[in-house]
């Protein structure tokens, strides 16, 4: 096998097409370490089997579905257990940030970091940094104990605190540099693991033994190569409620529209997946399927077919959808969060005012339009059991990581099985979904939407996407198109 020493990409090629691309080590660039046998040898839960240990060459294919003479194709380092770790423990001093927007399930993973220390490790110094990451150096740490975190799990939110923007990588450095930390976790979005890539280079870049460790927290799910996001199955949960009240009203009044806004920026997974689990829905409108209002083949063409047949229609949109629509009509803000996330302006509002205006004032036709905008209730809630046990993994892979002396990787699923991914591979493009995955189809047949593109456009529209993750089961996607950057 070689290595192609490359300080960013670590990257080992093997027989028959292998591909292993590998995450930093302390040994990268720190030389004579001592190594510990790890302390789980003596634990009673592990140390009866010697398989919980995962073998130094144990790696997880990301690309599953494969053919007689595929090449075995790109692979990441399996998640878990060492038989040596690279840090006493009462050495260690570890630290949690959160950044970006809320997720359900953040507090489990805090949680779960710090009993995984605890518990498996023995390491007693743990401290969450307050309000993501301006907070290692405005504000003061909050100590993490089992006893503190025993119930946090419940709650939504965060308990350390998060923020967006205030990333200020020399100041971020220092301070765990001065504090003494040398185990960094970090819990956040695309943004967030970008900002988690620059403070992992410093740090090697100051030659210091602190493992990195970003465990990716996206509501959205826009972040490749993981099967999906912690909070994603809660928050399609939550959104049921929405779309079931949009149902209701209308079904009770004489041609009733509920349209119902939901999360995803760029991505319209939460959409997608709400809108197939409910079977209420007639119209799933997300920002990777450009769809168009008036004239032959337009929603308001298919919304007016649908109150004809059913007197009612439930529209289900991602906060992300129509933005070129509403450019169009209305001057753009070119607004920004801290973080330099563009504001999106509100489509369910727009789009509402013009369903109205279309059948109300020029159609003369009667219609009952109610808009439910339940944006950050299906974010600010506690995650469900399957989340809690999915965050519990992610949690305990990257402290297993961490302690192994593994650095500048995120956690993740990649095919049911965790893994650390390099950063690279994590912050250079966005998961989105392709309209060619079999899935959209899916959606297509679910709700009998007309797909507002012909087979030509479909072809544009997706031919530099990548194709998305494990979410979607089966893509028919050719896993060579080239990656897009989207930038924020
Ligand atoms: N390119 C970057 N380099 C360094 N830091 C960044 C970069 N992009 C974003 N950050 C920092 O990461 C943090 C979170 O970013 P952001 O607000 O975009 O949320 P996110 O992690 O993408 O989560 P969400 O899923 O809510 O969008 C902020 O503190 C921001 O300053
Ligand atoms: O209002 P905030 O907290 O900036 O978050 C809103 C954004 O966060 C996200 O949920 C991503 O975390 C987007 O879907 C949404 O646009
Ligand atoms: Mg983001």
């Amino acid at each position: 096998m070689a290595n192609n020493g490359n300080s960013k990409l670590k990257i080992v090629t093997g027989d028959a097409g292998y591909v292993l691309e590998d995450v930093p080590h302390f040994t990268d660039y720190i030389p004579d370490l001592h190594t510990y046998p790890n302390p789980l040898q003596d634990n009673p839960a592990y140390s009866v089997v010697k398989q919980y240990f995962v073998n130094d060459d144990d790696t997880v294919a990301q690309k599953i579905v494969v053919h007689k003479n595929s090449p075995r194709g790109t692979h990441f380092r399996r998640a878990g257990p060492r038989q040596r770790v690279y840090f006493e423990s009462d050495e260690v001093h570890a630290c949690i940030v959160t950044c970006g927007g809320l997720c359900p399930g953040i507090n489990t993973v805090i949680r779960e970091i710090v009993c995984g220390l605890y518990n498996m490790y023995g390491v007693k110094r743990v401290e969450g940094i307050e309000g993501g990451y301006r907070g290692f150096y405005a504000r003061n740490t909050i100590p993490l104990t089992p006893k503190i975190v025993n119930d946090i799990h419940k709650r939504g939110g965060t308990i350390i605190g998060t923020s967006r923007g205030g990333h200020d990588t020399t100041k971020i450095v220092d301070s765990i540099q001065d504090r003494g930390i040398n185990q960094v976790y970090i819990i956040g979005g695309d943004g967030t693991q970008k900002g988690a890539a620059v403070i992992y280079e410093e740090i090697r870049r100051r030659g210091l033994q602190v493992a990195v460790a970003g465990i990716p927290k996206t509501i959205d799910n826009d972040i490749p190569v993981i099967d999906k996001s912690f909070g994603f199955d809660t928050a399609v949960e939550e959104a049921q409620r929405a779309i079931n009240a949009a149902h209701v009203e209308a079904t009770s009044s004489e041609n009733g529209i509920g349209l119902v806004k939901l999360m995803g920026r760029y991505s319209g997974f939460i959409a997608m997946y709400a809108t197939l689990a409910s079977r209420d829905v007639d119209c799933c409108l997300i920002p990777e399927s450009p769809f168009y209002l008036e004239g032959a083949g337009g929603l308001f063409e298919y919304i007016e077919k649908r109150l004809k047949e059913n007197g009612h229609m439930v529209i289900v949109i991602a906060e992300g959808a129509g933005q070129d629509l509403l450019s169009e009509s209305l001057q753009s803000t070119d607004q920004q969060d801290a973080s330099g996330n563009k504001l999106l302006q509100d489509f369910g509002l727009w789009l509402s005012r013009r369903i109205k205006d279309h059948f109300s004032r020029r159609k003369k036709m009667t219609i009952n339009l109610k808009y439910i905008d339940p944006t950050y209730m299906i974010r600010a809630i506690p995650s469900i059991a399957s989340d809690n046990v999915y965050c519990t993994l992610l949690a305990q892979s990257a402290v297993h990581g961490a302690m192994a002396g593994y650095t500048g990787f995120t956690v993740g699923q990649v095919n049911g099985r965790h893994a650390y991914i390099p950063f690279n591979r994590i912050i250079e493009i966005q998961n989105r979904i392709v309209i060619t995955d079999r899935m959209w189809a899916r959606l297509l047949s679910s709700t009998n939407q007309p797909s507002f593109l012909s087979a030509k456009d479909v072809i544009e529209a997706n031919k530099e996407e990548e194709p998305p993750t494990q979410l979607l089961d089966d893509t028919c996607t050719d896993n060579k198109l080239n990656h897009k950057e989207i930038m924020c």
